[in-house]
C-alpha cells in the first residue's frame, strides 16, 4: 500500500521565480531502500533532494516521511533536519575543529549530549567511516576523500532515519572517489535508507533499488537499474545514457 511507504514524494512542483524546476515529481521509497536520482545538469536533482529536508521549499505536492507531511507549514524544520542527514558535494567542515570536533558538534549542540557522550559518539562514527586514526586531525590535514568521510560521519552522528547524498564524490579527485563510495556501500549493507544524487553510474547500478531519471524537472522514467540502464523505455533516457557513456 502506498500509504505505508517510508518516503512518498507525490506531485511535487517547485518554481524559482518564473522558472519551474520540478514538475509533478513522484516516487516512493520503503525503509532500507536506496534510490538514485540521475539526469542532466539543471534537471532538478539537487532541488528535489533539498525539498526533502526543506533546504528548498516545494510549492506544490506532498512529501510524506514516515507518515508525516514534510511540506506542512506546521512542521518543525529543525526536527526534520535532525532525522534527515545530508551529505553535500563540498564538505563544509569547520577548519578550526578536529574531525571529532566537527562530528561531535551536532550531537552536543543539537541533541544536547554531554561533551563525553558527544565525543564517544563522534569517535564511533569516525571509526565507522574508517577514520579511527584521524580523530584529532584538522580538515586541512585530511585528503578530500577523508574530509568527505568526516562529512558522512557528521551526518550519521545524528542517527538519521534517512540520508540524502548530493553528488558526494563530484568534488573529489578520481583516486579519492572509491573510498567514499566504499563507505556508502557499507551504509547500504547496514540497511540505511538513502536518496542519492550521483553521476557514478556503476555505483548506482550496484546499490540502487530504483533509479529515477529526471529531465527538465520531470520524472521521465524510473525503475530498477537493470531495467533503466539496459532497457530504457523512453528515448530521452536512452539518449542521456549514451551521452554519459561516451564521456566515461
Ligand atoms: N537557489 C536557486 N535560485 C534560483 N534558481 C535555482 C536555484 N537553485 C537551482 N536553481 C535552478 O534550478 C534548476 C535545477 O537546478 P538543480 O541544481 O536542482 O539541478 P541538478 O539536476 O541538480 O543539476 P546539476 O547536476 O548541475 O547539479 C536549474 O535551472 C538551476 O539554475
Amino acid at each position: 500500500m502506498s500509504d505505508d511507504n517510508f518516503l512518498r514524494v507525490a506531485d511535487v512542483s517547485k518554481w524559482y521565480g518564473e522558472e519551474q524546476v520540478l514538475r509533478d515529481v513522484s516516487f516512493e521509497m520503503d525503509r532500507g531502500d536506496v534510490t538514485v536520482l540521475i539526469g542532466p545538469s539543471g534537471s532538478g536533482k539537487s532541488t528535489m533532494l533539498r525539498c526533502v529536508n526543506r533546504l528548498a521549499e516545494a510549492q506544490e505536492g506532498s512529501i510524506l516521511l514516515d507518515g508525516e507531511e514534510v511540506l506542512s507549514p506546521d512542521l518543525d524544520v529543525n526536527d526534520l533536519r535532525r532525522e534527515v542527514g545530508m551529505v553535500f558535494q563540498g564538505f563544509n567542515l569547520f577548519a578550526h575543529l578536529t574531525a571529532v570536533g566537527n562530528v561531535a558538534l551536532g550531537p552536543r549542540r543539537v541533541l544536547g549530549l554531554s561533551e563525553t557522550e558527544a565525543r564517544d559518539r563522534a569517535e564511533a562514527q569516525l571509526e565507522r567511516v574508517g577514520l579511527g586514526e584521524q580523530l584529532d586531525s584538522y580538515p586541512a590535514e585530511l585528503s578530500g576523500g577523508q574530509q568527505q568521510r568526516v562529512g558522512i560521519a557528521r551526518a550519521l552522528a545524528m542517527e538519521p532515519k534517512l540520508m540524502l547524498f548530493d553528488e558526494p564524490t563530484s568534488a573529489l579527485d578520481p583516486e579519492l572517489i572509491g573510498e567514499v563510495l566504499e563507505v556508502m556501500h557499507g551504509l547500504v549493507d547496514e540497511g540505511m535508507t538513502m536518496l542519492v544524487v550521483t553521476h557514478e553510474m556503476s555505483f548506482a547500478r550496484e546499490v540502487a533499488d530504483e533509479i529515477v531519471f529526471l529531465d527538465d524537472g520531470h520524472v521521465v522514467e524510473r525503475g530498477p537499474p537493470e531495467q533503466l540502464f539496459d532497457h530504457p523505455e523512453e528515448e530521452r533516457t536512452g539518449r542521456f545514457l549514451e551521452r554519459i557513456a561516451s564521456h566515461d
